[in-house]
């Protein structure tokens, strides 16, 4: 192994003590008890009273441990000499030596009396754990961050991206190891903040609004309804919460856009699986006339596309039922519906910078399951869905499984449908498939196949 020098770090920290303590408890509930990073902290800061400043640390040191777990793991290889019994110190010396490694405004001495304090409160009485703590973080200060040795490329960019090997593995296998390497580096980046602004609104008025509430606003390059802002805090804003807006990242938003709706007819379309509902809200913000059933697995997950509906001034046009979608061609009407959306159940490999834990929770395997997921239920909503009618299916995935060999397999078993060329507002696939790369423009990762059924 080597010794490295530098890394990237960041900047601008409070230095509140009672977000490290929030932090660790949150660390402990996702890395000892498998917990959701997102609802952990969230229920964190609903009993505690944290400033917006110490609330964004403890957010910046949970996601930075979480998402660099694999790289810190590694940093503590030889330093632990002594069997570590209590569960609150493996999450402690990692955000701790996230700390030390990448926030470069907090000195090291306080990292250490921090870690110090937390240990004394989260350890048994008279534990010595804070001992333990204390010594392998000093060694590692006076050692530096190791990495693999470079000749072994795979491990070397597992460890260094913090990616576990068999990712690092099948993407080099697919994409070759310059793009793989552009690719990790890419969603080791924070995410952006984007927005989509309502087809039923001024979209330069609205613009200008973020403009002068110092969101710092950006035309997206991908997509003609889409801004990117300097920063976030939008879902608090009065755009947000009049529904002139909604949070949803340029690709996503791409999804919809392949349809073409024909605003002189009816349209009647299902979203097989539909919750949150950001694109259930904009294919109806789309509809002269007509409706969308929106279906999804989970009853409780309903009431978030109820309430989006609501929010976005759609709810007239939205039904939610709760189904699986695999039972679409028994439960709706041969030829029924005029547009169908399959935004799939899938991996989220293409959400590996927004979403910090999933490439730690994901295998090979689960893309080859989620493929059997994703051509039953486009298998079954072929049934409904009225001749010359449009098919859209999407995932926020890049893999070619979850992807292309669905595309490919479900064409093989209909023959009625074919794959039809696409127009987005700033973009176009002429093959009828569109897939964006996390390391194009900085957004999500997604997959956009666009059928239609022959007449
Ligand atoms: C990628 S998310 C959909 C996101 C949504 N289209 C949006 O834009 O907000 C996939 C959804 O499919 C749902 N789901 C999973 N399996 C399903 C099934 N067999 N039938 C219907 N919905 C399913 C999940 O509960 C999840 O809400």
């Amino acid at each position: 192994m080597d010794r490295v020098t530098s890394l990237p770090q960041e900047k601008k920290l409070s230095t509140s003590k009672s977000a490290r303590a929030i932090s660790l408890a949150t660390l402990i509930k996702v890395l000892e008890d498998g917990s959701y990073s997102n609802i952990s902290l969230n229920n964190s800061f609903k009993n505690s009273n944290l400033s917006v400043a110490d609330q964004n640390l403890a957010t910046r040191i949970v996601y930075g441990t979480i998402q660099y777990r694999l790289f810190l793991e590694y940093q503590l290889k030889g330093l632990i000499r002594t069997k570590l019994t209590e569960r609150y110190i493996n999450p402690l010396l990692l955000m701790s030596l996230y700390q030390i490694i990448f926030l470069n405004k907090v000195p090291n001495r306080a990292v250490l009396d921090e870690a110090n304090k937390l240990a004394k409160q989260f350890g048994r009485h008279h534990s010595s754990g804070y001992r333990i703590v204390n010594g392998i973080l000093r060694s590692f200060i006076r050692r530096g961050v190791i990495l693999p040795k470079e000749n072994n490329k795979l491990e070397y960019l597992s460890v260094k991206e913090s990616v576990p090997e068999w990712l690092v593995k099948y993407f080099v296998k697919n994409l070759g190891i310059e793009r793989t390497q552009s690719i990790l580096t890419s969603i080791n980046k924070p995410a952006k903040n984007c927005v989509r602004i309502s087809s039923l609104v001024n979209a330069t008025e609205v613009f200008q609004r973020l403009k002068d509430e110092g969101y710092q606003p950006k035309w997206s390059n991908l997509s003609d309804h889409d801004v990117t802002l300097k920063h976030g805090g939008i879902g608090q804003s009065d755009l947000f919460k009049k529904g002139q807006l909604t949070i949803q990242d340029e690709a996503a938003s791409l999804v919809v856009e392949a349809f073409d709706f024909d605003k002189t007819q009816v349209e009647h379309v299902l979203d097989a699986c539909s919750a949150p509902g950001g694109k259930t809200v904009q294919i109806a913000e789309n509809l002269a006339d007509g409706d969308v059933i929106a279906l999804d697995i989970h009853e409780k997950k309903l009431r978030l596309v109820a309430e989006n509906a609501k929010r976005m001034h759609v709810a007239d046009k939205i039904k939610t039922q709760a189904c699986d979608a695999r039972k679409a061609g028994k439960i709706f009407n041969k030829g029924e519906f005029t547009k169908i959306l399959v935004d799939a159940p899938c991996s989220g490999l293409g959400l590996l910078r927004r979403k910090p834990e999933i490439r730690y929770t994901k295998s090979l395997q689960d893309l080859h399951s989620l493929q059997k997921i994703q051509l039953a239920i486009l298998d079954s909503v072929s049934v409904p869905l009225q001749k010359n009618g449009e098919l859209v299916y999407s995932t926020c995935s890049i893999s070619m499984e979850e992807n292309e060999e669905v595309v490919k397999k479900f064409l093989q078993r209909h023959s009625q449908f074919v794959l039809k060329p696409f127009k987005l507002s700033k973009l176009e696939s002429k093959t009828g498939m569109l897939k964006i790369m996390p390391d194009q423009n900085g957004n999500d990762g997604f997959f956009i196949a666009k059928f239609k059924m022959r007449g």
